[in-house]
């Protein structure tokens, strides 16, 4: 007999309340179907009006992007986050009763999270809200993947729950997104704006720049805060298309909690995984963009060759070769870095490919890769102990990954920089830069002055 799609759902139903029943415990559904085109920013306020926290990702080079609506369940870890949220994921898809026909990565059972930048250094105030580590499972996931788009519903099913009415819950809440369109909401003006110490944070350039000279480390990647106070709420919606439309070349993202959302737009790759071939890339050094094209590429030109930069960039290029060389075959890294522009920067990019031996995991691969010294620094220890010992802020989950990961090995991963952490009405941005033996403090500062205008013009700045 062939069945319908409806009748697919609610086969899928049936099977998950005998098991249910059997286990007496909830059991996971998960079903995927393709749809029409949809916008994603409108699924995503879709989620807002429904009450659920939302989550989105996308790589913009790939045309890909994420939305994820409410939770049905969480991975989260706190020692060993890295095993133990591979674990939870592992135990979770084996028990998950999934209806996926399609290859495409990033459809099925998908989790979003990210982690603390530091798990050592004490948890603030100010990120009560995140864990040291968290992941989600939607309730509702958009896939978009160019031109095509897929739902996937996530559900929880007990020994009680009634096919039927279930069904049709689950298609009534799919309809509130996928029927979905209002104008996304006005944009916030900027009341105020705070730099954190600044002069002590040059002063701490300063200090790190001495500790190098001491042979006592070799780069120490040093952040600061800028606090915001907005004329009201800001929509996370049109803030995250203002990203979209003016950060072309980077992965924005974001994680809401209730009235506090991590968002961002980070040209940095951790890693990506498809199946067994990784990509992860080197991107550190840095210059701004030039007024002119002729200026541009002069100033393209200096960057490429310019010893600071490239010592910078180098030091990642190496750390990354030597922190996958155990998991992985085949690596291939070409010998100079090119130019990666960006809309107020230019940085130093070098791609690493590589094939993933079996049996390693995109976990395997983070717990390896961070902090990269785009990040941490070098020796890694000495600048993550310098960094929570005299750093001025507590970084949260700045500067550390952020990303997904699909139930048939695929997912990608970014550095959550160029970000903030909007909470109601106020915001706090994030910015750093490599600290290096000739490093200025003035010339550091006025670095990350660029490096929080991507957040900083999307919420009124
Ligand atoms: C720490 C940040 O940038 C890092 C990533 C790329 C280039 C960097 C640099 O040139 O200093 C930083 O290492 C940040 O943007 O907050």
């Amino acid at each position: 007999m062939i069945e319908t799609k409806k009748a697919l759902l609610e086969s899928l139903l049936d099977q998950a309340i005998v098991l249910a029943n059997n286990t007496d415990s909830a059991q996971l559904v998960s079903f995927t179907k393709k749809i029409d085109e949809i916008d994603p920013l409108q699924f995503f306020e879709a989620a807002k009006d429904q009450g659920m926290n939302r989550t989105f990702w996308t790589s913009t080079a790939d045309e890909f992007c994420l939305v994820g609506a409410g939770t049905v369940c969480h991975l989260i870890a706190d020692e060993n986050r890295f095993q133990e949220t591979e674990k939870q994921w592992e135990n979770l898809v084996s028990n998950a009763l999934i209806h996926n026909p399609y290859q495409t990565p990033g459809t099925g059972l998908v989790a979003l999270g990210g982690m603390r930048f530091d798990p050592k250094k004490d948890n603030t105030d100010l990120w009560k809200k995140f864990k040291n580590s968290e992941f989600r499972v939607p309730r509702l996931t958009l896939t978009k993947q160019k031109s095509a788009f897929y739902l996937t519903i996530n559900t929880e099913v007990t020994k009680d729950d009634h096919t039927g009415q279930l069904a049709h819950q689950l298609r009534k809440t799919a309809g509130c997104f996928l029927g979905y369109t209002n104008s996304h909401p006005v944009a916030v003006r900027l009341k105020q704006k705070e730099e954190i110490a600044p002069e002590q944070w040059k002063g701490l350039v300063k200090q790190a720049t001495d500790k190098i000279n001491q042979n006592k480390a070799e780069k120490i990647v040093l952040a600061r805060e800028m606090r915001l106070k907005l004329s009201k709420q800001p929509a996370i919606t049109t803030v995250l298309k203002k990203l979209l439309t003016s950060q072309t070349n980077s992965y924005i993202f974001a994680f809401e909690h209730d009235d506090d959302c991590f968002v961002g737009a980070t040209p940095e790759r951790l890693v990506k995984l498809e199946q067994n071939q990784l990509l992860s890339t080197c991107l550190a050094g840095t210059a701004p963009r030039g007024k002119t094209t002729a200026e541009d590429k002069e100033i393209s030109k200096t960057l490429l060759h310019d010893p600071k930069n490239r010592g910078e960039h180098d030091y990642v290029v190496q750390m990354i070769k030597n922190a996958i060389k155990h998991y992985c075959l085949d690596i291939q890294i070409p010998d100079k870095p090119v130019i990666y522009p960006l809309k107020n920067l230019q940085h130093l990019y070098t791609p690493v490919r590589a094939t993933l031996k079996n049996g390693y995991s995109i976990f395997d691969i983070i717990k390896e890769l961070h902090p990269t010294p785009a990040l941490g620094g070098v020796p890694r220890e000495a600048s993550l102990t310098f960094i929570r010992e005299y750093e001025l802020l507590d970084r949260g989950w700045y500067g550390a990954p952020v990303g997904w990961l699909d139930s048939n090995q695929n997912g990608e991963f970014a550095v959550a920089i160029r970000s903030g952490l909007i909470q109601g009405d106020e915001a706090s941005l994030f910015a750093g830069c490599g600290v290096v033996k000739d490093s200025d403090p003035e010339a550091e500062y006025e670095e990350t002055l660029i490096k929080f205008a991507p957040m900083l013009s999307v919420l009124g700045g």
